[in-house]
């Protein structure tokens, strides 16, 4: 016997989260939970600002459409070929936790976010052990700025990798400025810059020209977009809340590393609930690699589920408005 429900969240973000124009002051969303017989499972279904093509409205509307016809039915699956990616991957996520097909652990090694003091993450990455990849947003201020940033950090930090983030921010004479600031010798501390130029065209001129490696962020979404090799590029962000369900997004990692590039599992600033399922799904498809999840600290309180070595007040689910349940 299925029944379900739709909550709605509202969370307080931290003072400084800027998008690509806006402040996100407040991170709005939905919870679905289904239930079959003594089961239940919960996905998270939030369209982001500036990133999403769908507005939470519209995601939420387009969630209860799919949920009248889950309960209609005894078995079954949504189908989700037309739906708004925010919906498609908050239901099947659900859907999966609900047939027990999302294995429970998680893959909660970040690499530290910094769009803060520089200072504060040369400290962290000094204390991190293993690995240190860190990720740096470039492309807000001087593209001059952001190369001598990053010439910094790896000369401070002999062994880090650095995950770089220009969000299709630079032209490329800008591009090349910040490229000349990071000495050729360093350029191999850069473990890939996303998205350097306004085309996905230059980027790759740009890596050719530089030797700096890049990835694919925003051209996974692009209509049309194919995962090849290409000189230059190694890796491919996949966030899931953009991107579609769970498997389309499976099936973006097995092209991925049939090419031989990198797959990352990256958060679109889920709430903590959807957060600890996409570091379950990076441990379950790419547990070779730190997925770019360090967004807890954007957030004012965490939602239901706790975030490992997190001290913010959680919000239970109990506490939200539920706007449809059946
Ligand atoms: O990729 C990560 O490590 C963290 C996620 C992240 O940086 C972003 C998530 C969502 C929107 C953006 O603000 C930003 C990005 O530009 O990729
Ligand atoms: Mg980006």
């Amino acid at each position: 016997m299925r029944s379900a429900k739709l909550y709605r969240y509202e969370l307080p973000m931290d003072s400084g989260v800027i998008l690509r124009s806006q402040r996100l002051v407040t991170r709005e969303g939905w919870v679905v939970e289904l239930r079959d017989g003594d089961k239940v499972a919960f996905g998270e279904i939030a369209p982001l600002p500036e990133f999403s093509n769908e507005t939470a409205a519209q995601a939420g509307e387009q969630a209860q459409q799919q949920l009248e016809s889950w309960i209609a039915s005894e078995d079954a699956a949504f189908d989700l070929n037309d739906t708004y990616p925010s919906v498609a991957f908050g239901l099947s996520v659900a859907e999966l936790e609900l047939a027990d097909g999302l294995p429970a652990e998680g893959n909660y090694l970040v690499a530290p976010l910094c769009s803060g003091d520089p200072d504060d993450l040369v400290e962290q990455l000094n204390q991190m052990p293993g690995e240190k990849i860190a990720k740096i947003k470039v492309g807000m201020y001087e593209a001059v700025r952001d190369g001598i940033v990053a010439n910094m950090f790896i000369e401070a930090i002999p062994d880090v990798k650095l995950r770089l983030d220009a969000n299709r921010k630079w032209t490329p004479i800008k591009a090349q400025q910040f490229a000349k600031y990071v000495k050729p010798e360093h350029r191999a501390g850069i473990a890939f810059l996303e998205e350097p130029c306004m085309t996905p065209a230059d980027s790759l001129a740009f890596a050719k020209e530089t030797g700096i490696s890049i990835a694919w962020d925003e051209t996974v979404r692009d209509e049309g977009f194919e995962v090849k090799a290409e000189d230059g590029v190694v890796a491919i962000v996949i966030k899931p809340t953009l991107v579609g369900s769970v498997a389309r997004c499976i099936s973006l990692v097995e092209q991925a590393h049939a090419v031989g590039l990198t797959a990352i599992i990256s958060s679109s600033m889920e709430s903590s609930l959807g957060l600890n399922q996409l570091a379950r799904l990076s441990q379950w498809q790419t547990p070779a690699v730190i997925p770019g999840l360090d967004t807890m600290q954007l957030f004012k309180a965490q939602l239901e589920s706790v975030w490992p070595d997190c001290d913010l007040p959680v919000i239970p689910l109990s506490a939200l408005e539920v706007v449809w349940q059946k």
